[in-house]
């Protein structure tokens, strides 16, 4: 088992003392240490140890009596630093893969493997803290908050990961992270803006900002420009692009869009509820 794994799995058997309220823990901010850096050649990293995968999947939705199978044995593996596309039809599961990726939701058969060790099966409390450690997530809709600025949402996964008073002893790194991450997606000057004040782009670039903010090491992201204009979308891919380029972070992005899944090192096609190429 991965060493940091190792750390968040312990962790999230301790950060719960016996009366069952939350124990302050380090910042994930403060803990995570990134991979190295890809190697300059840009050569995409295909080979090596997967970071994320899965093993034989299963997922139906039930609609009344009737099961509406989505995933029939999807298999597949993440390398580290690789940009992959997950392309397919509409309602082909490709959001649905996403999520049990980065558990948001159980399969009803097979396995996720995150460094090698099962994930999909953690209690609840687990996969959360694996989640806001390991992983950053990014919607088609955005999901920011409409009453904060874009500083303060990209600030939000601290105020939720840390408690009251380990927020406020780590509140000057954690303002000076979130300002820095909106300077890196080209947002400095919109940081006092809520989001009605703000484009679709920018309002993505925020929410990509704020998936950052506690350091991920896998970015999961639907359709991230799917409500953008092209030239809009190429701004937000770039963002992307320069974020597994420079940083090593490992992206797994659904799109419908040939054109923006052509940018990754790769592409997974899923039809009919499996990977068929
Ligand atoms: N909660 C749910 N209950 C019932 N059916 C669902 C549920 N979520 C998704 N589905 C169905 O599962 C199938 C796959 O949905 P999913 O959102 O994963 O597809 P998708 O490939 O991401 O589609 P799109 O490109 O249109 O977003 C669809 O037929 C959808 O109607």
């Amino acid at each position: 088992m991965s060493s940091s794994l190792a750390k968040t799995l312990a962790e999230s058997a301790r950060s719960f003392d016996s009366t069952g309220s939350e124990v302050d823990y380090e910042p994930a901010a403060l803990r995570i240490a990134r991979p190295s850096a890809k190697p300059a050649s840009g050569v995409p990293v295909l080979a090596g140890p997967a970071r994320l995968g899965c093993r034989e999947l299963f997922k139906s939705y039930q609609k009344g009596s009737v099961g509406i199978p989505v995933l029939q044995g999807v298999h597949f593996d993440v390398s580290d630093g690789e940009f992959v596309a997950i392309i397919g039809a509409s309602g082909s599961g490709k959001s649905t893969l996403l999520h049990l990726l980065g558990t948001l939701d159980k399969p009803d058969a097979g396995e996720v493997l995150f460094d090698g060790n099962r994930i999909d099966n953690l209690p609840a409390t687990s996969r959360d803290l694996l989640r806001n450690r390991h992983f950053g997530m990014i919607f088609q809709a955005y999901h920011l908050l409409p009453e904060l600025t874009a500083f303060e949402n990209v600030l939000a996964p601290a105020y939720i990961y840390e408690s009251t008073l380990g927020y406020w002893a780590k509140r000057k790194q954690y303002r000076q992270r979130a300002m820095e991450l909106l300077e890196l997606v080209g947002l400095a000057d919109r940081a006092k803006h809520k989001p009605s004040e703000l484009s679709g782009g920018e309002m993505q670039r925020t929410a990509i900002a704020r998936a950052l903010m506690l350091k991920p090491e896998v970015l999961l992201a639907d359709e991230p420009t799917g409500n953008l204009d092209r030239s809009t979308g190429d701004q937000v891919m770039k963002t992307l692009c320069e974020l597994n380029e420079k940083q090593n972070l490992t992206i797994i992005m659904v799109t419908h869009d040939p054109l923006i899944a052509g940018q990754a090192d790769r592409t997974v096609q899923i039809a009919e509820g499996r990977i068929v190429g």
